[in-house]
């Protein structure tokens, strides 16, 4: 499996290294730029990796000449951090974080049970009075510029619901209004108050960036589309022919949909390189800043955004703009690449107060927050394999984390101490981020036909969608106007008079008719509400499925963060339940406890569905007598017609009912066996680890290899020549899997050792070149003496293997008692 960042094991020291002179220099440029307060003009703060790459100025970008790019390429960068304090809501309210000088490098937090306040560190930590354009000066005008050099660069916000995200990237004048369910957001304008833009410097004519566009509170992604278009401007006369593209998606409950153009979910594919890709967004191509600003509102607008407890206008979904440059010169295209993201806000269901789809959303929001802590503590520690696969976002934001970008991150933070707990996992998972470090890739040059391919390949699809919205839109207008608009007949008129008239004086038979007129359409209301429980039923089966696959979700993602931490998965004990400072305790309470709102929801709608259960059957009891009434009063061929004909229209909606519920069933089994294989996946990996790390200890330590234990490996690298094997037939027989997949499906080697005598390739066939220290087989296929290949049996037998021999003996025995 791809995915591994570039900070591994073996870097570790040297990345470290890396980072004590980085923050070395960082020191140095500190101490040479004077503070300089809240004058933004002169914003000179600059992380040391990026010293040089521009000069940010007055919020926007004054390089004249792009910087030669090679002194970044290869050279170890650690991931930005910066963090970010919305002001206080009220001013009175009291306050968790201590107030330090705006723009400095810590924050002093008050987690409640210390004498003293907890010191964080960051590359910059901007205070309540920071403002937008500060903001942009020192964390994104940066990676504008290294994107037109050609690299591709990241910034994500991160924090709880409420704590600034959505105003810092879009800012408060493009802030969606609430919605009711199911209708998209709408943008207002919202006038500037205490607490939206109000610190923000006034505007002054010809200081902000770009014609008209950029306003003193606008957010940080149309700041970077009118610098880059600004530095075009400035640019394009000197032979330099850029390009412009963006695409904008939303991942709302683990669904991506396109922003730009939407539209139903959209699938996330993979290629045999571990490179991400959304088939079928649109990436929309435009030379003029005004398009770009219309089409970043026009995203905003649909974005999924509903009120909860803890914020009117919560975004319900993780937003995703990405910008390309391309630079076309004759040498072929240089193409840079900036990411932003705003991420929902990790929200706790106690507080938010959320209930049913709220609830879920809020389950996909915080399980997606956690795999993507999962990965930047994994990144941080220098773990060899990060799993990017938990969740879309963390796919999505595989390249911005493992090296492939320039990234940085704007922690939000909360200053009132009712948000003390959420306020404090977003400063660790701060911490924690600013750990990681990586490699930078060479900037992206493409050739000059494949950048013109791919342009030719982004029209049609873009074309078509456009194409199928516009259709289907006609069609549900017809469908109104057949319904809304129908002229009546001559003859439907001619009917309804003589019914009027008949009404005056009615017979024996038109009253018989006029009750039969009256049982039909009882059977059909009661057939009406029939089919609304049953739909309820179907709802509430769907939801119910959807809660179990999200509790069974969230126990694996906690479980892997708690077994990254050492400890057994198992909810949290009573002295780890309140006041208890462990690094990640409060994410995990906080996972736990929404993991039994799961539950009590689960509960619930388990109680909705018997009720539904009860009320349909009575329903359906109405039903038969009425029908049992009928014949009687059935006089005509002709009613007897339409009565059968009205059956039909029945068992033709139950059937669709009883179709819905099969394909959902096996959506739902489909999904629950994609959970298990993932599950069987991870156990598996483990096991080769133990295996690997208890095979090397055996031989480093020149322990004696137990006979039992070497059968076990034995059966093992069966198992491998097995794999091999049958994948090899299945290439063979031409049906079998692309060539990456066959690796992917092979074992590994049980250790990939430098110094291993043998090689799995020359005793099994198998296409493994790493050498493998297994026992060996020799060329009749008898098993040579392992122990010649693992040297001589000296030193102390380690207990854990004694250990492990004696529980594989027990778990044997107590297997075969159960046979
Ligand atoms: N730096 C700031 N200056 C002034 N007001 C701010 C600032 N940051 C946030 N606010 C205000 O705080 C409120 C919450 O902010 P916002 O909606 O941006 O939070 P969020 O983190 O995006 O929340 P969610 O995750 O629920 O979408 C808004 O009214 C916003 O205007």
């Amino acid at each position: 499996m791809s995915g591994t960042g570039n900070a591994n094991v073996e870097d570790l020291p040297r990345a470290r290294r890396a980072v004590k002179a980085r923050e070395q220099a960082f020191n140095c440029t500190m101490s040479r730029t004077p503070q300089t307060g809240l004058n933004v003009r002169q914003t000179t703060l600059q992380p040391p990796s990026r010293a040089g790459a521009a000069t940010a100025s007055n919020g926007r970008l004054t390089t004249a000449t792009p910087p030669a790019a090679t002194n970044m390429t290869g050279a170890e960068e650690r991931l930005m951090v910066t963090v970010r304090i919305r002001p206080l809501s009220d001013p009175g309210e009291p306050t968790c974080l201590q107030a330090q000088p705006n723009r400095s490098r810590s924050l002093l937090f008050d987690d409640g049970t210390r004498n003293k306040p907890k010191k964080y560190n960051y590359d910059c930590v901007f205070g309540e009075a920071s403002t937008q354009e500060e903001v942009y000066g020192i964390a994104v005008a940066p990676l504008v510029q290294d994107v037109l050099n050609g690299y591709n660069a990241a910034v994500f916000a991160y924090g709880a619901t409420g704590s600034g995200k959505t105003h810092t990237m879009l800012g408060p004048h493009v802030r969606p209004a609430r919605t009711n369910p199911g209708t998209a957001a709408t943008l207002t304008a919202t006038p500037p108050t205490a607490n939206n833009g109000a610190n923000d410097t006034p505007d002054v004519p010809g200081s902000s960036p770009g014609p008209s566009v950029v306003q003193s509170s606008s957010g940080l992604m149309i700041r970077a589309v009118a610098d880059i278009f600004d530095y075009i401007d400035q640019h394009s006369d000197g032979g330099e022919n850029f390009k412009i593209s963006l695409s904008y998606l939303e991942i709302y409950n683990e669904l991506i949909r396109d922003l730009l153009n939407p539209g139903g979910p959209l699938e996330l594919r993979e290629d045999h390189r571990g490179n991400q890709s959304v088939a079928g967004l649109s990436e929309i191509s435009t030379a003029s800043r005004a398009e770009v600003i219309q089409l970043l509102l026009k995203g905003n607008k649909a974005r999924t955004v509903e009120p909860t407890a803890a914020n009117q206008t919560s975004s319900r979904s993780h937003a995703l703009l990405s910008i390309t440059v391309q630079n076309l010169t004759l040498a072929g295209t240089k193409q840079g690449r900036l990411f932003m993201t705003d991420l929902a806000g990790s929200e706790r269901a106690r507080k938010t107060k959320n209930r049913g789809k709220r609830l879920q959303e809020g389950a996909h929001i915080n399980r997606s927050l956690l795999a993507l802590g999962n990965c930047i503590n994994a990144l941080a520690g220098g773990a060899r394999y990060v799993n990017f696969r938990d969740s879309k976002l963390t796919r999505l934001l595989k390249e911005a984390l493992s090296g492939r970008c320039k990234t940085v991150m704007i922690a939000h933070v909360a200053p009132e101490t009712r948000h003390r707990d959420e306020t404090k996992n977003t400063l660790v998972y701060a911490d924690r981020a600013n750990h990681i470090t990586t490699r930078l890739q060479e900037p992206t040059i493409l050739e000059v036909e494949a950048a013109a391919a791919a342009t030719r390949d982004a029209f049609p699809m873009a074309h078509y969608q456009n194409l199928v919205a516009e259709l289907r839109e006609e069609v549900s207008r017809l469908k109104m106007k057949m319904m809304t608009e129908r002229p009546r007949s001559g003859a439907a008129l001619q009917r309804q008079q003589q019914q009027l008239q008949e009404q005056e004086s009615p017979t024996e038979e038109q009253v018989k008719k006029a009750e039969l007129k009256f049982l039909r359409e009882q059977i059909v209301q009661t057939f009406k509400q029939q089919m609304k429980l049953r739909r309820r039923l179907l709802e509430a089966d769907s939801h119910l499925l959807g809660l179990e696959l999200d509790a069974e979700r969230q126990h694996m993602v906690i479980s892997h963060w708690q077994s990254r931490q050492g400890k057994l998965y198992d909810r949290l004990e009573e002295e780890d339940e309140e006041g208890s400072d462990s690094e990640g305790s409060s994410a995990l309470r906080s996972a736990w406890s929404e993991l039994g709102s799961i539950e009590k929801e689960v509960k619930r709608y388990r109680q909705i569905r018997t009720t539904t259960e009860h009320e349909l059957e009575e329903c359906r009891k109405k039903g038969v007598a009425l029908e049992d009434e009928l014949p009687e009063r059935i006089s005509s061929d002709e009613e007897r017609e339409l009565l059968s004909l009205l059956c039909r229209v029945h068992e033709l909606e139950a059937d669709k009912v009883s179709l819905q519920a099969e394909r959902m069933a096996r959506q739902a089994e489909l999904r629950r066996r994609d959970l298990q294989l993932l599950r069987a996946e991870r156990q598996r990996r483990l096991c080769e680890d133990i295996i690997s790390t208890q095979r090397r200890i055996i031989e480093e330590g020149k322990v004696e290899m137990p006979e039992d234990l070497r059968e076990l490996y034995a059966l093992y690298q069966q198992e491998i020549h097995a794999s091999t094997y049958n994948s090899g037939m299945q290439t063979a027989a031409g049906g079998g899997f692309p060539r990456d997949a066959l690796y992917e499906a092979k074992l590994p080697p049980i250790f990939g050792h430098e110094r291993g005598i043998y090689s799995a390739s020359s005793s099994s066939g198998s296409e493994w070149s790493a050498p493998s220290p297994l026992p060996p087989v020799d060329s009749e296929g008898n098993t040579v003496n392992p122990d010649r290949a693992m040297g001589p049996l000296v030193g102390p037998r380690l207990p854990s293997i004694n250990r492990l021999r004696t529980s594989y003996g027990s778990a044997q025995s107590s297997a075969s008692s159960d046979d």
